[in-house]
């Protein structure tokens, strides 16, 4: 059994149906508990079999899962009509599956930049398209479009992050792709939004990249720590619930300040000898 959210009502998402891709690990696993123990069904897709089938065990029977690689459309389409088959409906998307090889930018090839934006761009539009296509569009039974609700997961700091070229200029595809259907698509009523996730101390980040990085990494942000996946989860539930509602074509940035990091403050000529921020005199 799920353990009861920390933050929200446990009926604040009861009767929804909700997609989380990349839901076997991580931030998607932590999303995926917390919407079920806020009363939401959900079904996860990943390309493992095995991680997903850990998050359904750690869930319980308001979750569902199914292998989809988000990068082949046929796969996706036959995962969209499975999980309508299922539950007859789904209220949100959330597009979390995506990731990134660490690289200095002149070394990547094109195959490898492809591989990139093909996983963080092309399958974040695949995913989008069906579940708007099949789920969202199609009329309900007043006779108008069901409507639904997209978040995406990006990258904090949007300024890029050095040696992920080709994952800053996906992730900022996907922010202008969510922004420009929050206005093509509010006809539907379909709203679209994304998470810039800063540096988050999932399973994956703690071991895929070099440790010597990994430790130096709640050092560039100014609340001093890593972000926590129950963090995350939180705001896929708030934007998931009515609250959520009049969000559309924003970036949520979900990152301690990482955004704006101007590197350690105080800095050297900007701070006392007690290491106080400077501060100029008022005039007489
Ligand atoms: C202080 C600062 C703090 C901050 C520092 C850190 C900040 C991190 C912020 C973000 C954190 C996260 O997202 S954490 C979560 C990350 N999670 C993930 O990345 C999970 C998903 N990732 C993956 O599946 C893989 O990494 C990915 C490469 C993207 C896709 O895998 P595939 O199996 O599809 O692809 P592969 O067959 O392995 O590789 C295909 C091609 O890609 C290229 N390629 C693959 N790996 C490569 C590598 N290591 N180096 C070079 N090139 C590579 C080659 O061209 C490969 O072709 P060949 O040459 O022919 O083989
Ligand atoms: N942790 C962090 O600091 C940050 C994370 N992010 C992003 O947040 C998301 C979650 O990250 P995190 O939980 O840390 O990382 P994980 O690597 O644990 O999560 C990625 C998930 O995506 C799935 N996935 C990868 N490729 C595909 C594919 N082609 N089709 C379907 N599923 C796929 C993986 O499962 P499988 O391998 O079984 O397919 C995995 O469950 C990712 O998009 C990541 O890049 C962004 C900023 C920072």
């Amino acid at each position: 059994m799920v353990a009861p959210s920390r933050i929200f009502a446990p009926d604040l998402l009861a009767g929804q149906v909700i997609v989380v891709s990349g839901g076997g690990t991580g931030l998607g696993r932590a999303a995926a508990l917390e919407l079920v123990a806020l009363g939401a069904e959900v079904v996860v897709c990943g390309r493992r079999p095995e991680p997903l089938e850990e998050t359904v065990a750690l869930a319980g029977e308001r979750c569902r899962a199914r292998v989809c690689d988000i990068r082949e459309e046929d796969d996706v389409a036959a995962f969209v009509d499975w999980t309508l088959e299922q539950h007859g409906r789904i209220d949100t998307l959330l597009n979390n599956a995506g990731g990134q090889f660490l690289a200095p930018a002149e070394s990547i090839t094109p195959k490898g930049f492809r591989t990139v934006t093909r996983l963080n761009l092309d399958g974040t539009w695949l995913m989008t398209h069906a579940v708007a296509t099949k789920a969202f569009i199609p009329a309900g039974e007043d006779g108008r479009a069901r409507g639904g609700k997209v978040i995406s997961v990006t990258l904090s700091p949007h300024n890029g992050l050095p040696g992920m070229v080709h994952s800053s200029a996906a992730r900022a595809g996907v922010e202008t792709m969510m922004a420009e259907l929050s206005t093509e698509w509010a006809r539907f009523g379909i709203r679209c939004n994304a998470i810039a996730a800063g540096q988050f101390g999932t399973e994956v980040f703690m071991t895929k990249y070099p440790q010597e990085m990994v430790a130096a990494a709640a050092g560039q942000v100014p609340l001093g720590r890593l972000g926590r996946p129950e963090e995350f989860a939180w705001l896929v539930a708030y934007l998931a619930s009515p609250a959520g509602d009049w969000f559309s074509g924003a970036t949520l940035t979900l990152d301690g300040g990482r955004d704006h990091h101007v590197g350690p403050w105080p800095i050297e000529g900007s701070r006392d000898a007690e290491g106080r921020p400077l501060q100029e005199a008022r005039r007489a």
